[in-house]
């Protein structure tokens, strides 16, 4: 049996906002949105290739928090797993493969424009997002 490639995204958490990452390539993902990481390589742990995404990607030292469940299918071969992850030092900036970067809180989730792929997983990580953060009472959303 043929084993997917596993993605790790990173549901970067800081301030009560999750950090979203506009792709600059390729041309067929370019300009849409989606969570920074990338693919786990032979013999590494999907923990520590999200350690090293965010540092090559975003310039930044992070660590992973907690699997947000579930696991979403990319293009064929690819899946995506999700982990929370909050920022140990550093400002994140799009060093590669991204031309953007904004901080969403949760209201502002749906404002860009993310990859139809990674849909399904940021509404999960919104349900985690929630679950371990519970709204005020009286809040809309
Ligand atoms: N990082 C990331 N990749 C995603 C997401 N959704 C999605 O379809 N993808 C796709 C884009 C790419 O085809 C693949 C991940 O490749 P990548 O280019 O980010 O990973 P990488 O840094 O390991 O790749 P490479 O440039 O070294 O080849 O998964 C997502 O939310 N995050």
């Amino acid at each position: 049996m043929t084993q997917s490639i596993v993605v790790v995204g990173a549901a970067l958490l800081s301030r009560g906002r999750l950090l979203a990452a506009r792709r600059s390539a390729p041309p067929e993902l370019a300009g849409r949105w989606e969570l920074p990481g990338g693919k786990v390589e032979s013999g590494e742990s999907a923990e520590h290739a999200l350690v090293r995404e965010l540092r090559e990607e975003l310039g930044v030292t992070a660590e992973p928090v907690g699997r947000v469940p579930g696991e979403w299918p990319l293009k064929p071969g690819y899946v995506l797993r999700v982990w929370t992850a909050r920022l140990l030092a550093g400002a994140p900036e799009p060093l590669e493969d991204h031309d953007e970067l904004r901080w969403l809180t949760p209201d502002e989730i749906w404002d860009v424009d993310w990859l139809d792929q990674d849909v399904a997983a940021v509404e999960a990580v919104l349900a985690e997002w929630r679950r371990v953060r519970p709204l005020p009472d009286g809040a809309s959303s």
